[in-house]
C-alpha cells in the first residue's frame, strides 16, 4: 500500500507539472471541449479528422502542439484518478488493518472535484478563479497524498521532542501563509500578470499611485479570459502583492526555521528546518528569475514545482510536530 501511495504521489507531482506547463504554454484551450479533444479521444492529426474538428469548432483551429500538451495532462490526470480510486478501494477492503480510510475517501472526493475544475477551466474559457482553483486543487491532492504517505510510514521522532509542541501553532501559521502566497501566485499566473512588473525590487516608477487592490481582486465577467481581461494597473497590483507576500513568507519562514532548529533535540527537525530554508531560498530565486529573464518556460515551471515542494515541506513539519510516536 505504501508503494502505491508513493507512486500516486509521484504521479500527482507529474500531473501538477504538466498542468503548469499547459497553463504556461497558453495551451489551456488547446482542446476546446472536455473530456475529449475536438470530439476525439486523442488529438486530431489526420487531415480528415482535422477537417471534422475545425468544422465543429470553427473559432478554434487545431494547434496540434497545444492540444497535445492539454491531452497528455488529461491522460496523466485520468491515470491518477484511477490510482487514487484503487487506494481507496484497497483501504476499504483492508479496513481491519488500522489503515487510514478517511483520507483516501477525501482524496477520491478531491480528485473528482479537481476533474470538474479541469472541465470548467475549458468550458468557462480560462476564467481566472477556476484556473487558480484548479491549481490550488492540484496542490491539495498532492498534499493529502503526501500526508497519507507519512501516516503509512513508520518513522519515530527520537525522544518524542515534546518541547517542540509549542511551535505547532507557528508551524500552522507558516502553512497558511504559504497557501496564501501560492494563491497570490496562481492569481498572477491565471491573469497573465507575470510581466506586468519588470523592475526590481518593486515595480516601475509610479507604482504606488497606480495600485488598485479592489480592481486586481475583482471577478470580471467575460466570454473568454485567454490572455487576461484586467487592465495594466490591476495586473501590476496583482504582481506587487505577490512580491510583498513573498517578502512576508520569506521573513516569517526564516524566523520559524531558526526557532525550530534551535529548539529541536532531534536531528529530524534540524534537517527539516534546513530543508525549509533551502527550498524557500530556491523558490524566491526562481521567482526573481521569472522577472529578470522575462518568464522563460523552464523557470516558470520550476517555480511552480518548487512552490509545491515548499508546501509539502510545511505539511511534513506540521504533521511531524503533532505526531505522537
Ligand atoms: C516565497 C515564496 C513564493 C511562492 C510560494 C510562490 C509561488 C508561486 C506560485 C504557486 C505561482 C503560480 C505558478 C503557476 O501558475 O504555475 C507563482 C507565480 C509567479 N511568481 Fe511566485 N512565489 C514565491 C515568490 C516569488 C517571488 C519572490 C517572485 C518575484 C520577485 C515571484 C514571481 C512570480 C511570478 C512573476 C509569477 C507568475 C508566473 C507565471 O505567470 O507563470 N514569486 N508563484
Amino acid at each position: 500500500m505504501r508503494k502505491l501511495v508513493l507512486a500516486a504521489l509521484l504521479l500527482a507531482f507529474v500531473v501538477v507539472i504538466l498542468g503548469a506547463y499547459t497553463r504556461l504554454t497558453d495551451a489551456g484551450l488547446g482542446c476546446p471541449d472536455w473530456p475529449g479533444c475536438y470530439g476525439f479521444l486523442h488529438v486530431p492529426m489526420h487531415d480528415e479528422h482535422v477537417e471534422l474538428a475545425e468544422a465543429a469548432f470553427p473559432e478554434r483551429p487545431v494547434e496540434a502542439h497545444k492540444a497535445w500538451n492539454e491531452m497528455i495532462h488529461r491522460y496523466f490526470a485520468g491515470a491518477l484518478g484511477l490510482v487514487i480510486l484503487a487506494i481507496f478501494l484497497i483501504s476499504l477492503i483492508k479496513r481491519a488493518h488500522h489503515r487510514p480510510l478517511k483520507l483516501p475517501f477525501l482524496l477520491v472526493g478531491l480528485v473528482t472535484f479537481q476533474a470538474m475544475l479541469g472541465m470548467w477551466t475549458v468550458t468557462m474559457n480560462l476564467m481566472p478563479l477556476v484556473v487558480m482553483g484548479h491549481l490550488l486543487g492540484g496542490f491539495t491532492v498532492l498534499s493529502c497524498l503526501f500526508l497519507l504517505l507519512l501516516r503509512l510510514t513508520p518513522y519515530r521522532i527520537p525522544g518524542g521532542d515534546p518541547g517542540l509542541r509549542r511551535l505547532a501553532g507557528f508551524a500552522l501559521l507558516g502553512l497558511l501563509i504559504v497557501i496564501g502566497q501560492i494563491a497570490l501566485g496562481g492569481w498572477v499566473s491565471a491573469n497573465y500578470a507575470a510581466l506586468a512588473c519588470t523592475e526590481l525590487p518593486v515595480c516601475e516608477t509610479n507604482w504606488l499611485q497606480r495600485l488598485d487592490l479592489p480592481g486586481a481582486y475583482s471577478v470580471v465577467a467575460a466570454d473568454n479570459y485567454e490572455f487576461g481581461t484586467h487592465d495594466y494597473d490591476e495586473r501590476m497590483t496583482m504582481h506587487i502583492m505577490h512580491r510583498f507576500g513573498a517578502l512576508l513568507t520569506f521573513v516569517y519562514l526564516c524566523w520559524f526555521a531558526s526557532r525550530l532548529y534551535k529548539a529541536a533535540s532531534s536531528s529530524l527537525f534540524r534537517k527539516l528546518a534546513v530543508v525549509l530554508v533551502l527550498v524557500l531560498g530556491l523558490q524566491v530565486a526562481l521567482g526573481v528569475g521569472n522577472v529578470v529573464f522575462s518568464l522563460p518556460i523552464a523557470i516558470a515551471v520550476a517555480h511552480n514545482a518548487v512552490g509545491a515542494c515548499l508546501l509539502l515541506t510545511l505539511v511534513m513539519i506540521n504533521y511531524t510536530l503533532l505526531r505522537k510516536t
